[in-house]
């Protein structure tokens, strides 16, 4: 099945100089695929996936997310598909200072009005499989970058969303935390067929996608396949990068 599908995307932003940030992009994700999307600086990853993430307005073309048009929607019911169809995984976590971190991965079942003891559960059973149970209690400023954002992607999982979204989220992490994560989100994807989407700069966070698509100047450049050999992925990635002209020092 289709979890997204994308048609001739374009968007310009429109300014004292009108600027066209994408073209003509087509892109398909199947339920249960981890696609990573790399590019140089500026070739539109996040002009992309906020078209994606229904954040911003494309200026033409289609966006389907599990077969439903969010821009034919009113904002109420926007409001309403974004939450619970959507995860968001950011690099710089976005969690509430104010909250324990059992309150801020329950966040999106309260919002949802689900019974306490059934949040207080399903919070249980995700920070268990993302090894964060022991600081459930403790308040944000308390916890590690890394912890930080397990309890994020515990956050975005938790209401079982149609597909996940994440921008660099391993850009604030050394690189013993940023493998955790990825291991996090690949064993996520491989367990419980969570489709993700997640822009990054790192060549080693790609190499945990199935998928990885390029993107130069706004256009969709070439997507690679991960083989059997993840090893091998990787080399393929840097390759492809440095045709781009990437600079991929970590
Ligand atoms: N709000 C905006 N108004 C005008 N131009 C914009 C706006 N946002 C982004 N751009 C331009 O659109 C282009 C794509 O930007 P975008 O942030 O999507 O790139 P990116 O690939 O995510 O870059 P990076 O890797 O540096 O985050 C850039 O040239 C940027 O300057």
């Amino acid at each position: 099945m289709e979890i997204l599908t994308v048609r001739n995307l374009g968007k310009i932003y429109k300014g004292a100089l009108a600027y066209e940030a994408l073209s003509d992009i087509n892109l398909k994700i199947q339920e249960g695929e981890f696609v990573g999307i790399m590019g140089p600086s500026g070739s539109g990853k996040t002009t992309f996936l906020n078209m994606v993430s229904t954040i911003d307005r494309p200026t033409s073309g289609e966006v389907r997310i599990g077969g439903a048009d969010p821009y034919g929607m009113p904002q109420d019911l926007l409001a309403v598909f974004r939450r619970r169809e959507l995860g968001f995984i950011f690099q710089s976590y976005n969690l509430l200072h104010t909250l324990t971190v059992k309150e801020n991965i329950m966040l999106p079942l309260v919002l949802e009005g689900i019974d306490p003891a059934v949040m207080n559960r399903l919070a249980q059973e995700m920070s268990d499989k993302l090894g964060i149970s022991s600081i459930l209690g403790k308040r944000t400023y308390e916890i590690s970058g890394g912890q930080a954002q397990k309890t994020a992607i515990a956050r975005a999982l938790i209401h079982k969303p149609k597909l996940v979204l994440a921008d660099e989220p391993t850009g604030n992490l050394d690189s013993k935390a940023a493998r955790d994560v990825m291991e996090m989100l690949e064993s996520r994807n491989r367990e419980e067929q969570v489709t993700m989407l997640l822009v990054t700069h790192d060549p080693i966070a790609a190499s945990y996608c199935h998928r990885v698509v390029f993107m130069n100047d706004g256009r969709l450049f070439n997507e690679i396949y991960c083989g059997d050999s993840r090893n091998a992925f990787y080399q393929k990635i840097l390759n492809t990068l440095s045709v781009l002209g990437v600079n991929n020092e970590r």
